[in-house]
């Protein structure tokens, strides 16, 4: 029996959705977010959809590994791994912001092999009528809980039209983007993004989240904006107001200092985002939780490998997430409930996203969680419509690389980026 499902071609289309002006360590969100939308077309005619980063040299790598897959059988995923690893012979992207971490040369194979792994997994759930949950070895849970994600924000990016979210720069516009998000959606838990302002505010404004919200888990991800003796002391002062604090100072052996003098457990989607990461974050006791992300995990199978590691050493497991479409969202969601040691409401970014590239009503929030989708594959159709209208945006907006340092140097030249800052 010959039971191969060939690549006949694939197609990358960078695709580019408004994002407002959301404010981080490193600068500020640009008008625009970048997604690459990758589609692989069989000799059987079944079609598979991935998505993932867009940034130029991430393309360049994306388009390489396109013509290294074609031929290949959609069931040969170990074999595939390798060719892309062969592929890029030990070359090490970068994600221009430095919100992920350190990027080795494993991790670069992971980014790249990520979007094909999930739409090779969309074609053989579809070949097979059964969903990426199912070929992941079966849902443990039928939704999937998110937290809501705050950020600091201005009401719109400058010289722009305002966005639907008004602006959050104080505890209580926090509170109020917090109160909207949760009504809206139902999250159970809410994420701050800090590192925007001195610690004492952004203090003050997880003090406020907790008195508005008493019964909802909180956190707070400064995405390394202080050093250790400033993360231990916001840590300290936030003893009992946490579910957990999410990287708060740079690097393994530092994270493990300030591990071992805060009450809470720390969380982290920066020291630990490749597996050569992990024995030493757990030598050192640097975090006792780790962000997954399989755009950057190398896929979905990879992390529930990351999973089972993390169940083995007693770390627990959240998702880590940037701003992203649909299709990533899907993948999530499929990984998500079949991971059973997913133990914290997921991140995203989705809240902040009024476009996408997919046929809307098949991923709906209900409170705060999201059923994995039923049909086959990920069960997610592309909107060609609006594929190829937010093509043109990319092609029009002049964004090639996610910059929030150098968006937010052009609207105040004195800005620097420095980690830790404070
Ligand atoms: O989108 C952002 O500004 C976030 O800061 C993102 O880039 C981070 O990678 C992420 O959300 C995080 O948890 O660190
Ligand atoms: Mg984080």
């Amino acid at each position: 029996m010959n039971d191969a499902l060939r690549i006949t071609g694939v197609t990358i289309t960078p695709v580019a959705f408004r994002d407002p002006a959301l404010l981080n360590a490193v600068g500020v969100h640009e008008p625009y977010a970048l997604r690459a939308i990758v589609e692989i077309d069989t000799d059987q005619g079944i079609t598979g959809l991935g998505e993932t980063y867009a940034d130029e040299g991430h393309l360049h790598r994306l388009r390489q590994a396109a013509e290294a897959v074609t031929g290949m059988d959609v069931h040969a995923l170990g074999a595939m791994y390798g060719r892309l690893a062969d592929m890029l012979n030990g070359q090490t992207g970068t994600d221009g912001h430095g919100l992920t971490g350190v990027i080795t040369s494993g991790g670069t194979v992971d980014r790249v092999f990520s979007p094909f792994e999930v739409a090779c997994l969309d074609i053989q759930g579809k070949a097979a009528g059964r969903s990426v949950s199912d070929l992941l070895g079966g849902a443990v849970r039928d939704r999937v809980p998110f937290s809501a994600y705050l950020f600091y924000k201005w009401r719109g990016h400058p010289g722009a039209e305002d966005d639907l979210w008004e602006e959050a720069l104080t505890p209580d516009q926090i509170v109020a983007q917090a109160r909207r998000m949760v009504d809206t959606y139902g999250f159970s838990a809410i994420k701050l993004k800090g590192g925007v302002f001195p610690p004492d505010q952004e203090i003050e404004a997880i003090r406020a989240l907790r008195a508005a919200f008493p019964g909802l888990p909180l956190r707070l991800d400064p995405n390394a904006a202080w050093s250790v003796e400033t993360a231990i002391r916001v840590g300290r002062e936030l003893d009992g107001v946490l579910e957990y604090l999410e990287d708060p100072t740079p690097g393994l052996q530092d994270m493990a200092r300030v591990a071992r003098d805060v009450p809470m457990p720390l969380a982290t989607n920066m020291c630990v985002v490749a597996f050569e990461h992990l024995a030493p974050a757990v030598e050192h006791g640097s975090v006792r939780i780790v962000l997954s992300d399989h755009h950057y995990w190398g896929g979905l199978h990879r992390s529930k490998l990351l999973a089972g590691i993390c169940d083995t050493f007693g770390m627990g497991l959240s998702m880590h997430s940037n701003s992203h479409l649909g299709i990533s969202l899907a993948a999530m969601v499929h990984l998500a409930a079949v991971t059973p040691n997913l133990t914290y409401a997921c991140d995203t970014h989705w809240a902040w996203k009024t476009e996408d590239v997919i046929e809307s009503g098949t991923l709906a929030f209900e409170n705060g969680a999201v059923r994995p989708p039923q049909g086959p594959g990920l069960g997610v159709e592309l909107d060609r419509d609006a594929l190829a209208r937010l093509h043109e945006q990319y092609l029009q907006c002049g964004i090639r690389n996610r910059d929030d340092t150098g968006y937010m140097q052009l609207i105040d030249p004195s800005w620097a980026k420095r980690i830790p800052r404070w």
